[in-house]
């Protein structure tokens, strides 16, 4: 192991606004917490010029680009985000297996040599030392955490390993996602393999993000949907409950409130407040009630979420009001982090998310 310092709190600005750790934690909130997913990206104008001049993978892997784009929308929506994220991307974690990934501009990102068949598996790194292959993600962390200057905590995150084996197999997006599947039913013990290495190396990463300055840590599980409820249960959800156990140990007394986002598995919730995350992050096709519901008589979880990304799209009155209804649904006062119900999208305009923003504190703020 390369040995890489253990940061704390004391080595960092005091945090000023720490309503997302008491929101995650179950603790009463005088306001409800927000920040969105891909808050850093190509709907913005500053986003796009840092992108101009520097490839995607370069900007993760240089520390002071990868900061530069994580804190201009802190900047931009100064007072109104609640949370930054690292800039960096789940398809990291691939590259330090030993795999070429690629962000075609427009397209996404591309595998020019995805894994075939269980053999491709020997291509894989054993024993990936994370602190050398991502220390450049870990820098950022620290570095961003330093100019974040106590105004909001930083999450660190990484891909849940069905999310990354779909990646890695299908080698790039899919409508289908039948070439991932496809190694689930004929080769289940190469699958479980696969997913059991790259549980650890997920594990070990978001430890080392703590350790380098994260102060929550995100889990996404974007193409969990894509499977079955009794497939859910076999190739995903084991190892994201092994996720949260082994980064739990590893941390001790220093662990940090752990979200996991498992896109489209409504039928998963129950099980998932029973996996050992603090909390759980909706998409926008199920209402906060039936979430509630669904996970009645499991451990209490905070709920995350989770207006349809696309409202965004809507006249600022209607943008407004639906906003209104999902703070007033998820109720105020504690246990509700606001999000989208996935992630921004390059043609979003900017003033969009301002107006949500805006409409969330306004419509959250108990007063007293
Ligand atoms: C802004 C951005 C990112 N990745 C990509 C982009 C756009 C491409 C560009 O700038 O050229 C390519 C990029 N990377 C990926 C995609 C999705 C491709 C597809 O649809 O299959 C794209 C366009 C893969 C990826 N990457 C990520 C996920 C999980 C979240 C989700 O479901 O959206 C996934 C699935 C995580 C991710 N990715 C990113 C973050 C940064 C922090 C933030 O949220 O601001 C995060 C958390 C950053």
């Amino acid at each position: 192991m390369t040995a890489r310092p253990v940061l704390t709190d004391a080595d960092f600005p005091p945090l000023k606004n720490d309503l997302i750790l008491r929101a995650a934690r179950g603790e009463p909130t005088e306001r409800t917490p927000v920040w969105v997913m891909r808050q850093a990206g190509r709907y913005l104008p500053e986003f796009r010029e840092t992108r101009a001049e520097h490839d995607f993978f370069r900007v993760c892997r240089t520390p002071e680009l990868a900061t530069r784009v994580t804190l201009q929308p802190i900047d931009r929506y100064a007072g109104l985000l609640d949370a930054s994220i690292i800039f960096c991307d789940i398809l990291v974690v691939p590259q330090a297996l030993g795999m070429t990934v690629e962000m075609v501009p427009g397209k996404g990102p591309h595998f020019p040599e995805p894994l075939r068949e269980p053999a491709d598996l020997e291509r894989l790194t054993t024993h990936v030392d994370v602190e050398k292959e991502l220390g450049y993600a870990l820098d950022a962390i620290t570095l961003t955490r330093q100019q974040l200057a106590g105004r909001v905590p930083l999450f660190g995150f990484c891909g849940a390993p069905w999310t990354l084996m779909a990646y890695m197999i299908e080698g790039g997006g899919s409508k289908t996602f039948s070439k991932a599947k496809r190694w689930l039913f004929q080769y289940p013990d190469a699958a479980s393999q696969l997913l059991q290495r790259l549980t650890e190396v997920a594990a070990d990463f978001l430890v080392a993000q703590v350790n380098a300055g994260a102060q929550i840590v995100q889990v996404f599980d974007s193409w969990a949907g894509e499977l079955s409820p009794a497939d859910f249960e076999r190739f995903s959800l084991p190892y994201l409950r092994q996720i949260a156990e082994r980064v739990r140990a590893q941390l001790g007394d220093r662990a940090v409130p752990m979200v996991v986002f498992a896109k489209g598995a409504h039928f998963g919730l129950h099980a998932l407040a029973h996996a050992g995350y603090d909390v759980v992050s909706l998409d926008w096709t199920v209402t906060p009630q039936e979430a509630r519901r669904a996970m009645a008589g499991a451990p209490r979880v905070t709920l995350q979420g989770n207006l349809d990304p696309c409202l965004l799209f809507a006249p600022h009155d209607v943008l407004r009001a639906r906003a209104r209804q999902m703070i007033n649904d998820f109720g105020v006062g504690g246990g509700h982090i606001a999000n989208l119900g996935h992630g921004m999208m390059p043609d979003h305009d900017p003033e969009a998310l301002r107006v949500y923003l805006e409409a969330v504190r306004d419509a959250s703020t108990v007063s007293r």
